[in-house]
C-alpha cells in the first residue's frame, strides 16, 4: 500500500495570516450593505449574522484545515468542534452542518470514514444535524464543516463591544500549537498531548451556555491568531496595527470565509469529551443581553474611544510542559512568530518570560472562548464555568487608560 503521511502539521496554524487577510479583504469591491446583515466580515468577527425575521437570525461560518494529530477519528472530532465554535462565540446554537472534505482518493477510505465519524459524533453532541457536504480528490487531507446556527438578533454577541472595567475570562488553556508541534516530532509527553487533545475535542457549547445566562459585552473564540491577536480584535486594535482602511468605507458584503494552507503542527492520542451534557441545550434563557452587543461594537470600530487591556501571565491557563517545550526544545510555530510580528508594539511586555510570550502568541486550534464581562459578575461567571470542569481563568481586564495590551507577571 502507498506510504502515507497523514499529519504534516495543520489545525488553525494553517490559516493565512491576519495581515494577508486584511490586505485582500480591504480591497474587495464595496457593496451596498443589506440592512439585515447584522454582522459581516468588517469587524473580523467569528461568523456572519443575517436577520430573517424580527426575532430570528441565522449565523453562518465555515472552517476546515489539515490534520494536526495522527489519529483520523480525533482529527475529525477536533475539526468539527473547531468549526462549530464560531457559532457559540456569537451566542448562537448550531442547527445544520455540511462536511467539507479534501482527500487523496488513492488512500485507504477507512481513514476518511474515521475522520467523518469523528466529525459526525461532535455534530450530534452539539445537537445539530449533519445534512450533506462536498468532497474533493486532493493531494492532502483537509476536513471541516460549514455550519449554520440560529440566534435571536437581540442577543448577538460580537467580538467587539468590550468596555473599560470589564474582566476577561478565558475558558480553555493555551498551548495547542506548541504541544502539537512537539507531538509531531514525537517529543511531547503523553500527559500534555492528552490534555491538549481533550481540550481541542471539548465543545465550547458548555461554556457558552453558562455565558448566555449573564451580561457579556464581547465574546470570541481563540484560534489561529492567538490570544493576543483575538484580544486585539476585541479591543478594536486590528486596523491600527495593520494600517488597513476602515472597512465601513470600503468593505464588501461577503458574509465571511476561511482559508487553509499548510504549516507546522502535529500529534496523536485520544480522549473523549469529559463535559457531557444534554445535547442541543443551546443558548436559550439569556435575559440580559440586548442588541447593545451589536451597537456597542461600532464604538470601538469608529476609534472614538480606544481601549487597552492588562493581562496577568500568572493567571493564564496552559498545558503541562509548555514551558519546557519552548525553553528547552524551541517547539514554537512559524505562525506564532507571524502573530508576534503582526501585533508589533500593540503589545508591551513587563516581566514576561520568552515562553510566556510565545504562549500568548501561540496559534490555537479549537481554543476556548474569550469573553469580556462586567467586573461585578466576573467571579460568579468564573465559578459557574469552573463547575463544568473547564480549566478557565480570569486573565486580565479592559481599560481606557491604555491604547495597547500590557502583559505583566
Ligand atoms: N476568504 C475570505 N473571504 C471573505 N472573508 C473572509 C475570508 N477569510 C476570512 N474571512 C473573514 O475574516 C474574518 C477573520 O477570519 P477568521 O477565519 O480568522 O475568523 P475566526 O472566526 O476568528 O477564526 P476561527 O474560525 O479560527 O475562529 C472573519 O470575519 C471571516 O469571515
Ligand atoms: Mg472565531
Amino acid at each position: 500500500m502507498e506510504q502515507i503521511e497523514f499529519c504534516k502539521g495543520g489545525g488553525c496554524t494553517a490559516k493565512l495570516g491576519p495581515d494577508i487577510l486584511d490586505r485582500v479583504l480591504s480591497r474587495l469591491p464595496a457593496q451596498k450593505r443589506d440592512p439585515d446583515l447584522l454582522v459581516g466580515f468588517d469587524t473580523n468577527d467569528d461568523a456572519a449574522v443575517y436577520r430573517v425575521s424580527g426575532d430570528r437570525a441565522i449565523v453562518q461560518t465555515l472552517d476546515f484545515f489539515p490534520p494536526m494529530v495522527d489519529d483520523p477519528y480525533l482529527f475529525g472530532q477536533i475539526a468539527a468542534a473547531n468549526a462549530m465554535s464560531d457559532i457559540w462565540a456569537m451566542g448562537g446554537r448550531p442547527v445544520t452542518a455540511l462536511n467539507i472534505v479534501c482527500f487523496p482518493q488513492s488512500w485507504d477510505l477507512n481513514i476518511l470514514g474515521r475522520i467523518m465519524q469523528g466529525g459526525a459524533e461532535k455534530v450530534a453532541e452539539a445537537g445539530a444535524s449533519l445534512c450533506g457536504g462536498h468532497s474533493i480528490n486532493d493531494n492532502d487531507v483537509k476536513y471541516g464543516l460549514s455550519v449554520t446556527g440560529l440566534i435571536d438578533p437581540a442577543r448577538v454577541l460580537t467580538n467587539v463591544g468590550a468596555r473599560a472595567g470589564d474582566r476577561l475570562i478565558l475558558t480553555k488553556p493555551l498551548g495547542t500549537g506548541i504541544v502539537c508541534t512537539a507531538g509531531r516530532v514525537k517529543a511531547a509527553d503523553p500527559a500534555s498531548m492528552d490534555e491538549a487533545i481533550r481540550s481541542m475535542t471539548t465543545l465550547n457549547k458548555y461554556a457558552a451556555k453558562v455565558l448566555s445566562r449573564y451580561e457579556v459585552h464581547a465574546c470570541t473564540d481563540v484560534t489561529g491568531f492567538s490570544l493576543l491577536g483575538h484580544l486585539s480584535e476585541m479591543l478594536g486594535m486590528k486596523r491600527r496595527a495593520s494600517g488597513s482602511p476602515d472597512a465601513e468605507d470600503g468593505g464588501g458584503q461577503v458574509a465571511g470565509g476561511r482559508q487553509a494552507g499548510q504549516t507546522d503542527q502535529t500529534s496523536d492520542m485520544t480522549l473523549p469529551d469529559s463535559t457531557g451534557q444534554t445535547a442541543g441545550a443551546g443558548l436559550a434563557g439569556n435575559s440580559n443581553q440586548t442588541d447593545h452587543a451589536v451597537q456597542a461594537g461600532s464604538r470601538n470600530q469608529s476609534g472614538s474611544s480606544p481601549l487597552g487591556a492588562v493581562l496577568h501571565t500568572s493567571t493564564v491557563p496552559h498545558f503541562k510542559w509548555v514551558r519546557e517545550f519552548v525553553e528547552e526544545d524551541f517547539f514554537i510555530t512559524a505562525n506564532g512568530q507571524r502573530n508576534r510580528n503582526h501585533l508589533g508594539d500593540l503589545v508591551e511586555f513587563h516581566n514576561t518570560a520568552f515562553w510566556q510570550q510565545e504562549l500568548l502568541f501561540d496559534p490555537q486550534t479549537s481554543g476556548g472562548l474569550l469573553a469580556a464581562v462586567p467586573n461585578e459578575i466576573a467571579d460568579e461567571v468564573l465559578t459557574e464555568i469552573k463547575k463544568l470542569g473547564l480549566p478557565c481563568s480570569l486573565i486580565g481586564e479592559v481599560t481606557d487608560q491604555l491604547d495597547h495590551i500590557l502583559v505583566t507577571a
